[in-house]
């Protein structure tokens, strides 16, 4: 028998195939497969135009049989076979598919999408065998063929005997090396998580044993109102998208610009590794109803980054191993809109489910507000409305909307108090006066709160303002000129204060805000006590420092002690202000400089 040889292109090509196109081995079987379910949709095709033949669906399957004892893996199919011509033309030259030509001959329209289209799926069988054998009886002819090959050194045709209408993919499993084993491809639990996991959606049934492994009707393909939760619940579990239940899926069917499924789910609860460097984000994605990828981190933006699912689009630009995308406009406009459909779902869920979406919120919160803070602000209209923060008043979650809704006309900030729990914002001397005009403050106890904050700016055109900077916008602040007429007054004392607290503080001065607490500390510009505890706690530490003030409230009797002390006592004041730092800084979570002079000061006054 003669052995032809490959096309010289195809020598290398075939080379370059088996060693470098596709970084997982166990694919060969996905590649095999999808051949298999284009000859059956071939047929399929051919019944529509043939009266002369029937199409059942029920007697067309894919079959596999692993044989361990002679290492032969064999792909069966009762598709519409190849002649001695189209084995020559199909197998014999690489990178000719024989698929895209009857899809450009047949136009095919409806679900039956014919995968094949580059024409190098074939040789991927070459990764994991010696031989490859193809048993090939072609539709309306008589004699059957087989087609043989080692891989680079070419082929052989011969004819042979086969009963059956349809195609035997023969492949001789490679001995173990001692870098790879090879005996995984002839297990039978293996390989059908191979088919579960790439090929669960082929919609012919692909049986070992006589038992069907894939469950064939994608059920993103289903009809919403034929799917229970259940079916919703079921799904996330088989497909390992989390160990919890989900919280709510969202079930897509786009039609237009681009066509795609989708069923997307929110989860309940963090993935253990959420906010660590490990955690991966990404969709699955199908073309047709085959697995492409795993994750597929471009369908999701990073402050979604918590959404589970799957994607199935026909209109995908694959590259040759199916591996990647060759173009991602397609791509884009799917992330585009999936992006707008999960906002609105949450947007929905704030608004019908509240206690759903503050459970959601409280998982997944942070991440929203990363996304605020993140890519200078740029998503920063899309998710705004979707933030929740503590309030002072309602002693629970509210919205911005809600908040700024619930601003007396004269308010003109959004105030804000930050602190590490919300009992200790609570107590905060920097809110008294905020909070004694009955105003609403937002308690703000997590790292990235601030720092969203500084990114809006602004919400529905009130600025935010922290409780603790030095100029708090109140509407005639507790009699302003009494209190500046108090700083020229005490002007002396209080420079002699802030030169002793010098590098520490910028200024010391009297308070407007405080009641009841003889001290605080509060900040001048941009950067807030709470920001520069965040700033200082991270890795390259920027060493960047609030301007503090400290601010003293004359009308506490501890003023009076000040006031004697200074025209008395010199060392006692200077003890005074040091105590009185001390505390503002305590107050504020702010670490002390020298804690054992603390409590060697606070012993002075005891004895
Ligand atoms: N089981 C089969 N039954 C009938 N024809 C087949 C079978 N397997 C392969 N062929 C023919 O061989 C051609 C080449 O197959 P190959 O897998 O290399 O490429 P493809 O499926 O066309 O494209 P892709 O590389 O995108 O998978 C197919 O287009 C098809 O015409």
């Amino acid at each position: 028998m003669e052995k032809k040889q490959f096309q010289a292109e195809s020598k290398r090509l075939l080379e370059m195939m088996i060693n470098s196109i596709y970084t997982q081995k166990e694919i060969f079987l996905r590649e095999l497969i999808s051949n298999a379910s284009d000859a059956i949709d071939k047929i399929y095709y051919k019944a529509l135009t043939d009266d002369n033949l029937v199409f059942d669906k029920d007697s067309y399957a894919i079959k596999i049989t692993a044989d361990q004892q002679n290492r032969t893996l064999t792909i069966s199919d009762t598709g519409i076979g190849m002649t001695k011509e189209e084995l020559e033309n199909h197998l014999g030259v690489i990178a000719k598919s024989g698929s895209l030509a009857f899809k450009k001959e047949n136009e095919t329209k409806d679900d039956h999408t014919i995968i094949g289209q580059f024409g190098v799926g074939f040789y991927s069988a070459f990764m994991v065998a010696d031989v490859v054998t193809v048993i090939s009886k072609a539709l309306n002819s008589e004699g059957a063929y087989k087609w043989e090959s080692s891989g680079a050194d070419g082929y052989t045709i011969e004819p042979c005997e086969k009963d059956t209408v349809g195609t035997d993919i023969i492949l001789k499993i490679k001995e173990n090396t001692e870098e790879e084993s090879f005996d995984e491809f002839l297990d039978d639990y293996r390989l059908r998580s191979i088919i579960k996991k790439y090929s669960d959606f082929i919609r012919y049934p692909i049986k070992m044993d006589d038992e069907q492994i894939n469950s064939m009707v994608p059920i993103w393909k289903k009809n919403k109102n034929e799917l229970t939760p259940e079916d919703y619940e079921n799904f996330y579990t088989e497909k390992h998208y989390g160990f919890d239940k989900p919280l709510k899926h969202i079930h897509i069917s786009a039609d237009g610009a681009v066509s795609y499924q989708a069923i997307l789910y929110i989860p309940e609860s963090i993935p253990f590794d959420y906010y660590s460097r490990e955690y991966e984000k990404g969709l699955e994605l199908y073309s047709s109803g085959v697995l492409i990828m795993n994750k597929c981190g471009e369908l999701l933006p990073d402050y979604f980054s918590f959404v589970k699912g799957m994607v199935d689009s026909e209109s995908l630009s694959l590259n040759i191993s199916r591996e990647m995308l060759q173009h991602d406009r397609q791509l884009k406009l799917i992330a585009k809109n999936i992006a707008s459909k999960i906002k609105s779902q949450l947007k929905s869920m704030l608004q019908q489910e509240r206690e759903k979406y503050e459970q959601f919120y409280k998982s997944f919160g942070r991440q929203l507000k990363y996304g605020v803070y993140s890519d200078f602000g740029s998503h920063k209209d899309a998710l705004q409305d979707l933030l929740m923060f503590y309030s002072s008043k309602e002693k629970k979650l509210v919205t911005l909307e809600e908040y700024v809704a619930g601003m007396p006309e004269e308010q003109k900030y959004i105030y804000y108090a930050s602190g590490e729990s919300i009992e200790r914002i609570e107590k905060l001397p920097q809110t008294e006066l905020v909070a004694e005009k009955g105003y609403e403050i937002l308690y703000f106890t997590e790292d990235i709160d601030e720092f969203a904050i500084k990114m809006l700016q602004s919400y529905k055109e009130k600025e935010f303002k922290s409780v603790s900077s030095s100029d708090l916008g109140i509407e005639g602040e507790e009699n302003q000129s009494d209190a500046d007429a108090e700083n020229s007054e005490h002007q002396e004392l209080f420079a002699y204060m802030s030169n002793l607290l010098a590098g520490k503080v910028t200024k010391v001065k009297a308070s407007k805000r405080l009641k009841s607490h003889p001290v605080c500390l509060s900040t001048e510009g941009e950067v807030t006590i709470e920001m520069e505890k965040i700033l200082s706690a991270m890795p390259n530490n920027p060493n960047v420092k609030a301007n503090k003030v400290l601010e003293i409230n004359i009308q506490h009797d501890v003023f009076q002690s000040l006031k004697n002390a200074y025209e008395h006592d010199q060392g006692k004041l200077d003890l005074y202000t040091a105590l009185l730092y001390n505390q503002a800084l305590l107050i504020e979570g702010l670490p002390l400089q020298d804690p054992v002079e603390f409590t060697n000061d606070i012993c002075k006054i005891m004895v």
